[in-house]
């Protein structure tokens, strides 16, 4: 029997009609039902039998891929493909597709409630009542604020689209320039990241994690920013040196940081890796921009099509 087999926990949730689907074509469902990642021993044993993995933030790696003899496609339930070595797919014939858009809106929505959070210490302030106390710290606004947008794709847009709803000035930067009629319909300026870093007061990162991009925003970009900037990362850890972003934290070099990712995930428990997640200024959330129901919902089906499309293509 042929196997697909499905780690995220939002396909276990939602994805059961849509398996059926695939179940109909042939195909025996290895759904992941722990609510957790697997372990990679586990994820590697049942990677090897499958022809097909829908796969969260699993690591497809050379070492694995080169053992995974029957695997035929991989569907990333998200976007980033980060965790999946693809030149090694390609030269092995795997096919690889991703849920393009899906989960744009969830990781918009929560990038701009971390905005919000961060700006007005909303979560230090909860930790402090749920302690007893009753401190009142002062914060930031958002309105006619600027934000630059750092790489202007799908969850960039929604950003923006909701940026403008709140009054803010939207800054935007891509490797590719963005049309005129596209500028206009999200009411934002094309610009350099340099111009983003310096001149703006909430600096948002949408872009990929990948060679290009890795450190991106590292001591000298901390150097460049306001010491009003607030920063929000909703994109990839490592996109940000966690390091540099500690140091200026620590010596409120900007004004705060939340950020739902990081470079090791959980992050490893270091001596400065505490005391950065310790931080007022600082929100760490568990990479879970993505998990809204509706979202999840959205991604079971396009990752269901999708998966369905490359079995069949020849
Ligand atoms: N936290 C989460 O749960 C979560 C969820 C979804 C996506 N993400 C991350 O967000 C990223 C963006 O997602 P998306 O759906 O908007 O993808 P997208 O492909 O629609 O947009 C990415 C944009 O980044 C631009 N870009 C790529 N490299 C660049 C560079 N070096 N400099 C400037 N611009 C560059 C691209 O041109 C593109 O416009 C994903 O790759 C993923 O890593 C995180
Ligand atoms: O890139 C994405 O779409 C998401 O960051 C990623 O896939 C989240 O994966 P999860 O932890 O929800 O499996």
């Amino acid at each position: 029997m042929k196997t697909i087999l499905v780690t995220p926990r939002g396909y276990a949730k939602y994805g059961s009609k849509a398996g059926k689907r695939l179940e109909v074509l042939g195909y025996e469902m290895d759904v992941n039902h722990t609510g957790r990642p697997l372990p990679k021993d586990v994820f590697a044993e049942k990677a090897k039998r499958a022809s097909g993995i829908i796969a969260g933030v699993d690591e497809l790696n050379e070492e694995l891929l080169r053992k995974c003899r029957h695997l035929k496609a991989i569907v990333k339930f998200g976007v980033g493909t980060d965790n999946i070595d693809l030149s090694v797919c390609e030269e092995l014939g795997i096919k690889v597709g991703r849920c393009i858009g899906t989960n744009s809106n969830a990781v918009a929505e929560l990038t701009i409630g971390m905005m919000f959070a961060a700006a007005r210490h909303i979560v230090s302030n909860a930790m402090n009542v749920k302690s007893h106390g009753w401190d009142k710290p002062t914060g930031l606004e958002l309105f006619h604020k600027k934000i630059g947008i750092i790489g202007f794709g799908n969850i960039g847009k929604h950003v923006a689209r909701i940026a403008n709803g709140i009054g803010m000035e939207v800054l935007i930067y891509d490797m590719f320039d963005a049309a005129q009629d596209v500028l206009a319909e999200y009411n934002a300026k094309q610009t350099s990241v340099n111009h983003i870093l310096k001149e703006c007061d909430f600096i948002s990162i949408h872009v990929p994690l990948t060679e290009n991009t890795k450190d991106m925003i590292s001591t000298k970009e901390f150097k460049m920013m306001k010491d009003t900037a607030v920063l929000i990362n909703a994109a990839r850890g490592g996109i940000v040196n966690e390091y540099a972003l500690y140091k200026a934290l620590k010596n409120k070099e900007i004004y705060a940081c939340a950020s739902d990712v990081f470079t090791t995930e959980p992050p490893h428990r270091e001596p400065w890796v505490d005391e950065l997640i310790k931080m007022d200024h600082f929100i760490q959330t568990a990479h879970i921009a993505s998990r809204s129901v509706e979202s999840e919902i959205n991604t079971v089906n396009t990752a269901t099509n999708i998966m369905i499309q490359l079995l069949q293509d020849p």
